[in-house]
């Protein structure tokens, strides 16, 4: 069978904001928002991977919450699944440290006011049912 390798995004929230991170490389993603996140590692549970993610590209301390329900193919052999996720009290702000250009904490009148990148739009959707 073909091994599936889970990407997992953080839908970090502020109150009612939700925090958009820019891709800077690789070029056919670069310039397009998505959720910050990144692999899993073998051995690793979702939640142990978002936490380190976010710590390694926004040097924040941040802490899962729920799954969103649903899963969201990416290029084989990966699939996106997400996470909301909180700041931790006394965590640093987020910064565009690794893999961002640009962060933005987005109203729910601005969801779609970024260009998402194609694979997280259905994600996205689903995040508005919660
Ligand atoms: N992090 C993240 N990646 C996404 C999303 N949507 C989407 O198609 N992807 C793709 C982009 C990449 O091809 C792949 C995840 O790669 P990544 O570069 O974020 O992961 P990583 O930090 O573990 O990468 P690596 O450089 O260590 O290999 O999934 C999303 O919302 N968040």
């Amino acid at each position: 069978m073909t091994e599936r390798i889970v990407v997992v995004g953080a839908a970090l929230f502020d109150g009612d904001h939700l925090l958009a991170a820019r891709r800077s490389a690789p070029p056919a993603l670069a310039g397009r928002w998505e959720l910050p996140g990144g692999k899993v590692e073998r051995g690793e549970t979702p939640e142990a991977a978002l936490t380190r993610e976010l710590q390694e590209e926004l040097g924040v301390d941040a802490e899962p919450m729920t799954r969103v329900p649903g899963e969201w193919p990416l290029k084989p052999p990966y699939v996106l699944q997400v996470w909301t996720a909180r700041l931790l009290p006394g965590s640093p702000t987020p910064k565009p440290l690794q893999d961002h250009d640009e962060l933005r904490w987005l109203t729910q009148d601005e969801l779609w006011d970024v260009n998402w990148l194609d694979q997280d739009v259905e994600a996205i959707h689903a995040l508005t049912n919660l």
